[in-house]
C-alpha cells in the first residue's frame, strides 16, 4: 500500500448512543505507521474503533477500511483489535491461550505453531510461554492480548488504550513495538488519554467532544499552536474552540 493511499476512510460518519450523538458527521483518514487517537475521556474514541473494526451501529456516514466498508467478512482477517476488556484466559499458558485463539480464528493446524513462535517473539513474550497469564503482570497480560491480535499478522491494528494502568517503562517497550510493526507494514491506531504518549506517534487525531481538532505530526501540532508539549498544544486549541 503506498504512503498516499489512506488505510481508512471516515467521510460523515453519525452515531448515536443511548440519547447522545457521539460522533456527528467525522470526516478522516488514517495511513500507514503509528496514528494515535487522543483526547479526554468520553470524546468517542473508542466509538470512532468500534466502527472501524464494523462492531458500532451507525447513523451515518461511511467508513472504509483497506477499500472495503467497515465491517466486511474480508476486512475481519485483516484488523487486529484489542479493547480495554482483558480478553485472555487467566488459567491456560500463554502459549495455552495463543494456540486457542489461533484455531478459533481459523488458522490452520500446520500454521499455529509457527504463528504462535511468531508472534511470541514479536511481543518479547517467548521466555514467559508457559507462564499461566493469571500470574503475569499487568504489561504482560496486555501483551499477550496483542499476541492475540497478531497472529493473522494484520494489515491494520486497533488498539484502545494499550498503555493504560503500565508503568513508564512498560510503556515505552510497547510502543517500541508498536513502531516495529509500523514498519512491518501493519498500520497502528493506538488510543490514548495521556497526552505524553502523543509524542511517539508519527501523526496524530486529537479528538474533542465528538470532533477531530486537529490531523498532523506532533512536531507540526506543536509548531501550529506554538507550544513546546501536545500537551500545551491541545489546551490551547481548546482555548481556541471556545
Ligand atoms: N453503551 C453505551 N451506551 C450509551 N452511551 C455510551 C455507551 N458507551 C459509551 N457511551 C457514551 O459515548 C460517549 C463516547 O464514549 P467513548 O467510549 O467512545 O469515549 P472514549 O473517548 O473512548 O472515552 P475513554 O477514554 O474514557 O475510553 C461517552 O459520552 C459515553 O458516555
Amino acid at each position: 500500500m503506498s504512503a498516499e493511499t489512506p488505510v481508512v476512510t471516515v467521510s460523515g460518519l453519525v452515531v448515536r448512543r443511548g440519547r447522545r450523538t457521539v460522533l456527528d458527521g467525522l470526516d478522516l483518514t488514517i495511513g500507514p505507521g503509528v496514528t494515535g487517537l487522543l483526547g479526554p475521556s468520553g470524546c468517542g474514541k473508542s466509538t470512532l474503533m468500534r466502527a472501524l473494526v464494523g462492531v458500532q451501529r451507525t447513523q451515518g456516514g461511511a467508513v472504509d477500511v483497506l477499500g472495503l466498508p467497515a465491517g466486511s467478512r474480508a476486512l475481519r482477517e485483516r484488523i487486529g483489535y484489542v479493547t480495554q476488556a482483558a480478553s485472555v484466559y487467566d488459567d491456560l499458558t500463554v502459549t495455552e491461550n495463543l494456540r486457542f485463539f489461533a484455531r478459533v480464528l481459523g488458522l490452520g493446524r500446520a500454521e499455529v505453531g509457527a504463528a504462535v513462535a511468531r508472534v511470541l517473539d514479536e511481543v518479547d513474550l517467548a521466555e514467559h510461554r508457559d507462564a499461566l497469564v493469571g500470574r503475569l503482570s499487568g504489561g504482560q497480560r496486555s501483551r499477550v492480548s496483542l499476541a492475540v491480535a497478531l497472529l493473522r499478522r494484520p494489515d491494520l491494528l486497533v488498539l484502545d488504550e494499550p498503555t493504560v494502568g503500565l508503568d513508564p517503562v512498560l510503556r515505552v517497550d510497547l510502543w517500541g513495538l508498536f513502531h516495529r510493526l509500523a514498519d512491518g507494514g501493519t498500520a497502528v491506531l493506538v488510543s490514548s488519554h495521556v497526552m505524553d504518549e502523543a509524542e511517539r506517534c508519527d501523526r496524530l487525531l486529537l479528538m474533542r467532544e465528538g470532533a477531530v481538532i486537529a490531523d498532523e505530526t506532533p512536531a507540526a501540532i506543536k509548531d501550529a499552536a506554538g507550544a513546546a508539549t501536545v500537551e500545551e498544544a491541545f489546551l490551547s486549541l481548546v482555548g481556541g474552540a471556545r
